[in-house]
């Protein structure tokens, strides 16, 4: 079915992590998002959970935009198959391109580059900078501690309740896809922000 969801950028780690589940959900997802007919909006490294989706979803089909800084081109193994490669200047510009990007976000399990990344594109949408979707796809229980930092934050009167509204939390990779695809029949396209104002 066509989604309006022509692109999904996914932030997820530089490293595989501990538990082999976070790379088979990568691969799944990169897989997933091209039989969709999703483009894969990503950090251009080939590294990782990063590398792994990416190669997952060109090998079946799918489109990739990769996004890297110039200073990470080596550190992070800029991937040199994907079906699009942007290099920025710095790390800011590559998140804005992200963003600009990007129909909805998904959040794989990563480590503090990937909080950073979720915690601004999360802030752009407190701000109403956007109303993209943002979809925390758990694995073996990673995004549980995510979640409860915010819930810790409502609690403690430092955010506004509504805040749990900003993000949904799902459980692995096929959750997310078929949230994107309601969504996709229900909800309102999305608004986005001037770059400007980034
Ligand atoms: N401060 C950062 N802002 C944006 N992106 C960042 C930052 N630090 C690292 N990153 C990128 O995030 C991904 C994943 O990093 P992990 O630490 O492995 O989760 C990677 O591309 C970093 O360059």
């Amino acid at each position: 079915m066509p989604t309006r969801f022509a692109s999904v950028a996914v932030f997820l780690g530089s490293r595989f992590g501990s538990n082999r589940a976070f790379r088979d959900a990568a691969e799944h997802c990169g897989r997933a998002l091209a039989e969709a007919g999703i483009r894969l909006i990503y950090g251009g490294g080939d590294v990782g959970l990063m590398g792994a989706v990416a190669d997952a979803a060109l090998a079946a089909g799918g489109a990739v935009s990769g996004v890297i800084p110039h200073f990470l081109k080596t550190r992070e193994v800029m991937h040199r198959g994907v079906t699009d490669l942007t290099v920025t200047e710095s790390m800011h510009t590559r998140k804005q391109k992200m963003f600009a990007d990007a129909d909805a976000f998904f959040i794989l399990p990563g480590g503090l580059g990937t909080f950073d990344e979720f915690f601004e594109i999360l802030t752009w949408k407190q701000l109403r900078l956007h109303n993209k979707p943002i979809l925390i796809v758990d694995v073996a229980g990673w995004g549980e501690a995510l979640v409860a930092t915010i819930d810790r934050a409502i609690a403690d009167g430092f955010a506004d309740p509504s805040a749990r509204a900003l993000f949904e939390h799902v459980d692995g990779v096929d959750a997310a896809l078929a949230r994107l695809a309601e969504l996709s029949r229900t909800s309102e396209p999305a608004q986005t922000a001037d770059p400007a104002m980034l």
